[in-house]
């Protein structure tokens, strides 16, 4: 067999800890795969006593991460520490700086300087991997790299974030309260380090515009992503839903098409009702699932464990096994001076079903103003339901859901434009759209 391949481990959390238990458990088979053995030499983090129920003592520590980068006897560097800026970038340019190879879970960090680091990795001919960034351990990655990559992909969609799903579908099955189902989702290690990007859509979004990137061959855009989270659904929006004949998940969506010479590219996360028939409806838990269609293979759907330790570990390693075997495949699948730049495409033009959600006071004349005001704005209704209060005070709010004719995004943009300010609503309304 060849040499090792010598690797540094920064980051010692849920991810880091399940690298090291998954390549002593299953050295052997990874070994034969990778054509030698995956070596680790060094290993960083912030607490050196911590009880992880991991043997540290075959490995060199560094209390400075950055270190790894300039240690000679190391091939690869590994960062499991999070954050999109902060050591872990400047681990990850220092690696690639001086021709390591470098393999992260950091959708944070490669959604926002992706193309920098891609820049870095090509200029130096070091690799560059992030399986386990996007959709945990299934290898929706190299699905479209490398499987797919025959075909223009013309869209892309799916549940991309483990900790939404798990909270959702709790609530729907259990009836539990949001927060005591987040706090679970954190105890089980499916949560980001800051649970807000999480639970307001944007680690969906990290992940939507790197999976974008590679479909389309477009520039990394982040930034252009229309993002909305699960915070403010209720349940009373999951029995709503339910009664219409639909559940509620965390949809990350994407299209590119070609106009005018310029490419305009449509990224969007937010929740969708999605009816119970549709495959996506039936992943629960910290499940995620990627539908690609390409125009000669159709559709793909990818599905899998999207966080967790092992499932995500299982990517980390699966990019190391890469490395070992001497893959040079470009880190956006195609070199970064080839990636196109793109236009955000306009969301008024789409055309959906929607459901909307007013907390109204609960006095006459309330349902008439939200109607006219669809009406005004060339919206079609096409059920309403009005949850009324246990008594008939009137000093409660009450909850009124609107589902609607299909018809373009810009049309229930204006009536809530138009209902803006109103006495009547007690709280902004709630849209979510209808998918299938
Ligand atoms: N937990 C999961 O299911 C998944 C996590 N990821 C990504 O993997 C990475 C690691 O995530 P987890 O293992 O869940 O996080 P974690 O919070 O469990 O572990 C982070 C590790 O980094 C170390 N660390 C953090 N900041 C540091 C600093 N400033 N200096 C030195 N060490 C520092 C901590 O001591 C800890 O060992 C993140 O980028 C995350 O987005 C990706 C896919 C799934
Ligand atoms: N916090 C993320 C972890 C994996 O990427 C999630 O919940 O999906
Ligand atoms: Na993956």
């Amino acid at each position: 067999m060849a040499e090792n391949l010598r690797i540094a481990l920064a980051g010692l959390g849920t991810v880091g800890a399940g690298v090291l238990r998954l390549l002593a458990e299953n050295s052997e088979v990874i070994a034969n795969r990778a054509g030698r053995a995956i070596e680790v030499v060094a290993v960083s983090a912030r607490d050196r006593a911590k009880d992880r129920g991991v043997d540290l003592s075959p490995y060199a520590w560094e209390d400075d991460m950055t270190v790894l980068a300039a240690r000679d006897d190391i091939d690869v560097v590994v960062e499991l520490v999070g954050g999109s800026d902060g050591p872990a970038l400047t681990l990850a340019r220092k690696s690639l700086a001086s021709g390591k190879g470098l393999v992260t879970a950091n959708k944070a960090m490669v959604a926002h300087h992706g193309l920098e680091l891609a820049k870095l990795a090509e200029g130096n001919g070091a690799p560059l991997r992030y399986e386990a960034a996007v959709a945990g351990g299934i290898p929706v990655i190299k699905g479209l790299a490398e499987g797919a990559a025959a075909n223009r992909i013309e869209r892309i969609y799916g549940i991309l974030n483990g900790t939404c799903n798990y909270i959702l579908s709790e609530m729907e099955t259990t009836g539990r309260d949001f927060s005591d189902v987040l706090a679970d989702a954190q105890a089980l290690g499916y949560a980001e380090a800051d649970p807000t990007f999480d639970i307001e859509g944007v680690d969906a979004a990290h992940k939507l515009s790197i999976l974008a990137s590679i479909a389309y061959g477009t520039e990394l855009d982040f930034a252009a992503v229309d993002t909305s989270g699960i915070s403010r659904i209720r349940a009373a929006d999951i029995s709503q839903a339910r009664d219409l004949g639909y559940v509620i998940r965390l949809i990350g969506l994407s299209d590119c098409t070609d106009k005018d010479g310029t490419r305009h590219l449509f990224q969007r996360v937010a929740p969708y009702l999605v009816p119970v028939k549709h495959p996506l409806a039936a992943v629960d838990g910290p499940t995620n699932a990627v539908v690609a269609e390409g125009n000669h293979v159709g559709r793909l759907l990818f599905q899998g464990a999207g966080a967790g330790d092992g499932p995500t570990a299982s990517a980390v390693v699966a990019d190391l096994v890469d490395i070992a075997r001497g893959s040079s495949m470009a880190p956006f699948s195609q070199p970064v001076d080839t990636l196109q730049s793109s236009t955000p495409a306009d969301p008024g033009d789409r055309r959906n079903r929607a459901y909307v959600r007013f907390t109204v006071a609960d006095r006459p004349g309330v349902l008439a103003e939200i109607t006219a005001a669809m009406r005004d704005a060339g919206v079609s209704i096409e059920s309403m339901i009005q949850h009324g209060q246990p008594d008939d005070s009137g000093d409660e709010p009450v909850l009124v859901a609107i589902v609607t004719h299909e018809g373009p995004e810009s049309g229930v943009a204006k009536a809530l434009e138009l209902l803006e300010g109103s006495a009547s609503l007690v709280e902004e309304p709630l849209v979510m759209r209808l998918i299938g």
